[in-house]
């Protein structure tokens, strides 16, 4: 029978981003690091958060067991340890399909590790008084999960009495309870478990880590400028005649209709980017938003993106140019969904394009540094809108958690 050790005894991970910067590796090796209870100072953890995403497909089953499991994205109540390992198992043969279809594995972890460890490069440099910006990613279903993130980071010197300041950056630019919000109650629950006996005060005064959040960044002046040069990009290859004329098509990851009913702030966030993204674009093409990848048969927030393809095509109206507007790299859902269901089964993929997704963008590393800054120097500990819960929140976790952050002294 193979022996499972105790979480604490078990070997971390290769988890932190390879090759760190001189800077950073120099504060690795520094044996006992000096307390840092001036969070205006460095080092600072830069903690990407996002859902993750298997990176073959024999990780498929145990990442959609974590993600039927988490009642902040799917509640089943009680039911939750039974029914949400059932679903998950159904559904796993036809999901590894289709990362087998996208070349065997989602590239989000690639995509998010490159990102992180970029952006911590241009902050060294734009932001010294911080730095080493020490790049870390953790995700709420697959590897690097934000437990072994956590361990790592107190191995690295983080916390322990010690102290020093993370950023919690969600990788979300718009926020959903379902994403971001469940991304931050692990955290917050992974923070109770490995630091809350040391916590005297639960404001980082103690050595604790000090922990604050980019909770949200749906109109950032760089992201939008990002996802106009991308758009800009893809029109070209419309002959100039038409290109005026084509319909851009904004496609965003749909919520459960009893989501939106909560008081999810998610819908008006993800049109507030499409409305940014469309003046710096000067309004010059016409455009829909519309909703993708839902499951299973409960009411889901509409238009459905590939009953809109279908609809146009319909009317005649074939140049059609798709914008994923909620994720900032490729996944499933765009390599798979978009481009071999809705594109490929659409009868025009000449005139049915999709934008590129952000991915390795320099203008978008670079956005992602610019927002880094302007919240480390602005030293509050998440934004003001992440206080509030939905009107019809009853979830213990999402007051525990919000609490904490917010209570956070930066
Ligand atoms: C902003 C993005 C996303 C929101 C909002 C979101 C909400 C949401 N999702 C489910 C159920 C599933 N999502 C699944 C995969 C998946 N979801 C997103 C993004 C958002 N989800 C992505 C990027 C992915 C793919 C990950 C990748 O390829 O790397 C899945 C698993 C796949 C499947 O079985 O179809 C499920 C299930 C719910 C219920 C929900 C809102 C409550
Ligand atoms: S569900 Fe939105 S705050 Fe709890
Ligand atoms: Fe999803």
């Amino acid at each position: 029978m193979a022996l499972r050790l105790p979480a604490a005894m078990r070997p971390l991970r290769p988890h932190r981003l390879a090759k760190p910067s001189a800077q950073q590796a120099r504060w690795l090796a520094t044996p006992v690091h000096p307390v840092t209870q001036d969070s205006g100072r460095g080092p600072t953890a830069m903690v990407f958060l996002n859902m993750g995403g298997p990176s073959t497909t024999d990780e498929v089953g145990d990442f959609l067991s974590r993600l039927f499991s988490d009642g902040d994205l799917i509640p089943l109540g009680r039911l939750q340890g039974y029914i949400g390992p059932l679903l998950s198992k159904r559904r796993t043969p036809k999901i590894q399909q289709q990362y087998a279809a996208i070349g065997g594995g989602s590239p989000i972890r690639k995509w998010s590790e490159h990102q992180c460890a970029e952006m911590c490069k241009i902050l060294d440099k734009i932001s010294p008084e911080t730095a080493p910006h020490m790049p870390y990613v953790a995700f709420r279903y697959a590897n690097p999960l934000t437990e072994d993130m956590y361990r790592q980071m107190l191995a690295d010197g983080f916390g322990n009495g010690r102290g020093g300041r993370a950023v919690a950056f969600t990788q979300y630019p718009q926020y959903s309870c379902s994403t971001t919000g469940s991304s931050l109650n692990e955290l917050w629950k992974w923070r109770q478990r490995l630091e809350g006996k040391a916590a005297l005060r639960n404001d980082g005064t103690d050595g604790t880590i000090k922990w604050s959040v980019i909770d949200r960044w749906p109109t950032h002046p760089g992201l939008v400028e990002a996802f106009a040069q991308n758009i800009e990009a893809k029109l070209l290859e419309y002959p100039e005649e038409r290109r005026n004329k084509v319909v851009l098509l904004f496609s965003a990851h749909s919520l459960p209709m009893s989501v939106v009913n909560r008081g999810d702030p998610y819908p008006a966030e993800v049109a507030a980017t499409v409305h940014a993204v469309m003046q710096r674009l000067g309004n010059a093409n016409p455009w829909r938003l519309c909703w993708q990848s839902q499951v299973g048969p409960q009411p889901w927030l509409g238009p459905q993106t590939s009953t809109s393809v279908e609809d146009y095509i319909a009317k005649g109206q074939k140049d059609l140019l798709l914008i994923p507007i909620a994720f900032t790299s490729d996944h499933i859902e765009t390599l798979y969904e978009l481009d071999k269901e809705v594109i490929g089964e659409s009868g025009h993929a000449d005139t049915v394009k999709r934008v590129e997704s952000l991915n390795g963008s320099p203008v978008f590393i670079q956005a992602l540094a610019d927002l880094a800054k302007s919240h480390l120097d602005s030293r509050v500990p998440c934004s003001t809108q992440m206080g509030l819960r939905c009107p019809g929140c009853k979830s213990e976790r999402c007051a525990e958690s919000k609490k904490f952050f917010a209570s956070q002294q930066v």
